[in-house]
């Protein structure tokens, strides 16, 4: 079965009786683009082929005497034989003057000498020019190399590559050919007229080519960083996680001191932390403070209430673990609690592939009774698991919040086995302040290194550098 066009097509070879012809000859006939889309058609069914050629044409772009032709002609009106080099800026610019003299000398057109060009013969030949007259049209091949050269240094011709498209009959399609070609009327677009005479009956209906490339059409969609942590969030959603949220200016007294983090902990220096300027100091709740000030004390701590108001912008989402499990009333202690917190947390670093000072972390909590390490193990496979990582491995780590503390790392083809999340139970030291009996386990996870892998990322600035173009064809 052909298509309508195919017949069409297929009938100017039969009309002429030609079997083969120029593409640009099939256009008197058909618009370009129906001829070539129908051609691969047709070469699918073995019925034409298309031979391509390419050519290199000349294209003459400068339609003016040569410079020293200039000259020549200048002196022959004014019957002289000779001209000043000085006096060739009445004639000539300055670029013009060089491709003159240089032509000369090249030619040997006239003599220079003492700063004078002499000329014997005014009517000079010269092979350059007669080449430039007929040169136009003709392809590479058939032009003297040397003179394409030239002419093409000095500005007066380009070179224009060409396309020829050939297409010919196959036997095949000769012998399809030999019948003639019936082409029946189409119907492309049902009418009410069509419907009602019943014309459709009888008509070809032509169906939908749903294939017919077409240009890319990019709708509106959710920006990549937004999908993770939608992932992340229906992931945990689904594992029976609730989430909570908790403020981004924070006091170090719950980003540090409630996880039991020295005072002088270098993590709350200023290159790792940023403070704030105004206000520098906030709320903190006094009953609780004087429990975490006593446990600091008691491990040979020091404990100043100044720098626990000190204001930052929080480091890390376990603050807002710890806001969660100090929020509990003395009833809701008795239950198990599973929660999770994704936001954004801020370090003071240095801006690089991997770094930004502003980032996403994902923090959980499972607080339930006689919870322990190989619950924590079991959760963290299954998360990551959901996240699409297969293989993992868990080594020792530390964190001084918890203990046993942990780093998962997953295995990623051709890159190996990579760090990907932090975790451990809560010290007995975190939760004593709290009055929370159960264990506690926790982990925290970074977005861009998921970012990067789950799009192929070789560098995290660019997930925020709101290039359109990536945006529209990431995926993922
Ligand atoms: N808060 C840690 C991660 C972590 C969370 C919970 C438990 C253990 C580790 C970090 O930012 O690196």
């Amino acid at each position: 079965m052909l298509h309508i066009d195919e017949k069409r097509l297929l009938k100017i070879f039969q009309e002429t009786g030609k079997d083969s012809f120029k593409l640009e000859e099939l256009e008197k006939y058909l618009p370009r683009e129906k001829i070539l889309r129908v051609s691969l058609w047709l070469k699918g069914k073995g019925l034409i082929e298309i031979d391509e050629k390419k050519r290199e044409r000349v294209r003459v772009i400068k339609k003016e005497d040569f410079p020293e032709r200039k000259i020549a002609k200048y002196l022959k009106e004014r019957n002289l034989k000779e001209i000043e080099i000085k006096e060739l800026k009445n004639i000539l610019n300055k670029e013009e003057i060089n491709a003159a003299l240089g032509a000369i000398k090249r030619k040997g057109i006239a003599k220079i000498e003492k700063g004078k060009i002499i000329f014997e013969n005014l009517d000079y030949e010269d092979e350059e020019e007669r080449a430039l007259n007929e040169i136009d049209g003709k392809t590479v091949e058939e032009v003297d190399k040397n003179l394409l050269n030239i002419l093409k240094k000095r500005g007066y011709i380009e070179i224009e590559e060409e396309k020829e498209v050939n297409i010919k009959l196959t036997e095949e399609g000769k012998k399809l050919l030999e019948k003639p070609i019936e082409i029946e009327e189409e119907i492309s677009q049902l009418t009410r007229d069509i419907i009602i005479s019943k014309k459709w009956k009888k008509a070809y209906i032509r169906p939908y080519d749903v294939k017919v490339p077409t240009k890319p059409i990019f709708p509106a969609k959710v920006h990549p960083l937004t999908r993770i942590i939608r992932e992340v969030k229906e992931i945990l959603l689904g594992m029976g996680f609730k989430e909570v949220k908790s403020p981004i200016v924070e006091t170090e007294f719950w980003n540090f001191d409630m996880l039991f983090e020295p005072q002088d902990h270098p993590a709350r220096e200023m290159q790792d932390t940023f403070f704030l300027k105004y206000p520098t100091e906030g709320e903190i709740p006094k009953e609780l403070v004087e429990k975490v000030r006593e446990v600091h004390l008691r491990c040979w701590r020091q404990f100043d209430e100044k720098v626990s108001r000190r204001l930052i912008l929080r480091t890390h989402t376990t603050a807002s673990s710890i806001r969660y499990l100090a929020s509990l009333s003395e009833e809701e202690k008795k239950k198990n609690h599973k929660v999770f917190c994704i936001d954004r947390v801020f370090r003071n670093e240095a801006i690089d592939y991997k770094h930004l000072p502003e980032f996403y972390q994902c923090e959980g909590i499972l607080m339930g009774d006689n919870v322990n390490f190989d619950n924590l193990i079991g959760i963290l496979k299954e998360f990551l698991n959901r996240l699409g990582f297969d293989k993992v491995r868990f080594r020792p780590a530390y964190f001084p919040f918890t203990e046993p503390s942990l780093e998962a790392e997953i295995y990623v083809e051709g890159k190996g086995w990579l760090e990907i999340l932090g975790a451990g139970i809560f010290r007995p030291e975190v939760l004593e302040p709290l009055g929370i009996e159960k264990p506690v386990l926790a982990w925290g996870i970074g977005f861009s290194r998921l970012a990067m892998l789950k799009y192929n990322l070789t560098d995290i600035r660019e997930l925020h550098k709101n290039d359109i173009d990536w945006l529209r064809r990431v995926i993922g």
